[in-house]
């Protein structure tokens, strides 16, 4: 219904109902009818989502807001920062641009994975090129009726016109997070209800001209690139793609910072450290540790965050919440047995890498070994990439010796060993030597796959076996402190080791 009907109605049914009452007509059941009529009205409209809630419009508000987010803001990312203002500045300088008759910027998809920063990059963007910001995800279209994704991706576009117009904007940027969900493969089969979907979305793109203002922009986000549709990254689509990568210890060193300065912090803490302890984690893990450290802070009834809290926060990021599950005596054996394999073949491959083996019934690892931060590696050697293989075998090659079988506590350790096979295929450091991946069968990875894992899994046995002594008397303080240092770790290395087995 058009707002002005409304208002007509609204301003003509009392004096038509005054009227009526007037000439001696009763009008109680017209007026009960018109309440149901309303009421039916209210409700329909607000199962559509005509009628937005609160809550709603203000997580919709958050979600558009830039809150004038700058790429000074985000940490480390430099040279995702430094691509994406290049091809910012294109839509910038468009005079000049389009005296060159160069094709301007229609897509850019954002790879890596989740929570780096994707969409802080985005926000920024609008912001660098003054361009009003338009956010969608690619969860919202599961389970759409056929037809309503499509709507939707039109509404994207339209609201990103009006709303440039209305603020008086040149430049508009369309966000949508998690592309995959819609501009998955098209050949799949189970992706069918989505073809609507993407076919309205590069039907928008190509309809999008340097020429008409707002100038509109894509950018996309997914942490799995290669699962896109090929048609969403040809030219003149999300033809433009900057990786962005779980940050360095520079970059965890930047971001640690940026979420550091509204929290109070004991002044002799030392963040590189903490930077350095959190190897691996993503920006959006290094915002938790600085939020968990300030709530063990609270807990404590401390006025500042400690360098302990800031510890104790990463394990629990790593870990998950302490659990009350007590493990049996018989299961923290096991995991003792389970983790010092690790440590014993970390301490093989790496002599002084490990920092601490300790058991603690926490979220789904009962034990764990905390290595020495290692100086970042962008290259890797063969021997190197098969020392890890061997560390992460050596906890079921532990079990195995200890129990003559293994537990399901290795599946995660198996996942880690097969992605390493699966690098150094790829990179040609097998004895397939340099393949293509996809001319290769199965029958041969998989072949090949075992043969290094079988190698690799009895060289960590017999390399455990040579230190059987480490094992026993390392495995007699673990299960008493429930703890090792990585120190008095090598102390049993160095005894046992001198005397000839
Ligand atoms: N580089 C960074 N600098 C500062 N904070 C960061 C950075 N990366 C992530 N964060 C923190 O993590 C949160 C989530 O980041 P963001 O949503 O941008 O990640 P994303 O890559 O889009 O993740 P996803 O793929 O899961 O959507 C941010 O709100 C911020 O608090
Ligand atoms: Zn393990």
């Amino acid at each position: 219904m058009r707002k002005w009907m409304l208002e007509v109605a609204i301003g003509v049914v009392p004096v038509l109902l005054i009227f009526l009452g007037v000439i001696g007509v009763d009008v109680v059941p017209f007026i009960i009818a018109l309440i149901m009529f309303g009421v039916l009205f209210a409700a329909i409209k607000l199962r559509s989502g005509g009628i937005t809630i609160g809550a709603a419009q203000d997580k919709n508000r958050k979600k558009q807001g830039l809150a004038k987010l700058t790429f000074e803001q985000i940490g480390g990312q430099e040279s995702a920062k430094l691509e994406l203002r290049e091809a910012l500045d294109f839509m910038v300088r468009h005079e000049e641009i389009s005296k060159f008759g160069i094709r301007p910027i229609k897509g850019i998809l954002l790879t890596g994975p989740p929570g780096t920063g994707k969409t802080l990059l985005a926000k920024a963007a609008a912001h660098y090129t003054n361009a009003v910001f338009v956010a969608a995800s690619g969860s919202e279209f599961v389970e759409m009726y056929v037809g309503v994704g499509a709507s939707r991706i039109r509404d994207l576009f339209k609201e990103a016109r009006t709303r440039a117009a209305k603020e008086n904007k040149e430049n508009a940027i369309i966000f949508i997070d998690e592309i995959e969900v819609i501009g998955g493969k098209r050949e799949g089969g189970q992706q069918r209800e989505y073809d609507q979907t993407l076919n309205q979305l590069l039907t928008e793109m190509d309809g999008i001209y340097s020429s008409e203002t707002p100038r509109i922009l894509l950018i996309a986000a997914t942490n799995r690139k290669e699962m896109l549709d090929s048609a969403l990254l040809r030219p003149g689509r999300f033809d433009r793609h900057i990786q962005v990568d779980l940050p360095d210890k520079k970059g965890r060193m930047h971001i640690l910072e940026l979420h550091a300065q509204n929290k109070p912090i004991e002044t002799n803490v030392n963040l590189e450290k903490i930077a350095e302890e959190s190897f691996g984690f993503s920006g959006a893990q290094l915002e938790s540790v600085m939020n968990e450290a300030a709530i063990y802070a609270m807990r404590d009834g401390l006025e500042q965050i400690s360098q302990a809290h800031l510890s104790m926060a990463i394990d629990k990021v790593m870990l998950g919440e302490k659990t009350d599950r007590q493990a049996t005596e018989e299961e923290k054996r096991r995991v003792a047995i389970h983790e010092l394999g690790h440590a014993i073949a970390a301490e093989v491959v790496a002599p002084g890498s490990v920092s601490q083996v300790a058991l603690s019934p926490r979220g789904r690892a009962l034990g764990y070994v905390r290595h020495n931060p290692q100086d970042e590696k962008y290259l890797y050697t063969k021997a190197y990439l098969e020392g890890q293989i061997m560390i992460a075998l050596a906890g079921a090659a532990a079990e195995e010796i200890y129990y003559g079988g293994r537990s399901t506590g290795s599946s995660n350790d198996f996942e880690q060993a097969l992605n390493i096979v699966h690098t150094m295929m790829t990179s040609g450091l097998t004895s397939l030597g340099i393949v293509n991946m996809d001319m290769v069968t199965t029958e041969v990875l998989m072949h090949e796959n075992a043969r290094i894992l079988e190698e690799l899994a009895e060289k960590t046995k017999q390399t455990l076996l040579q230190h059987s002594a480490v094992f026993d008397k390392s495995l007699d303080i673990l299960f008493q402190e429930e703890r090792l240092s990585g120190d008095q770790f090598r102390c049993q290395f160095r005894d046992s080791v001198r005397l000839p087995a």
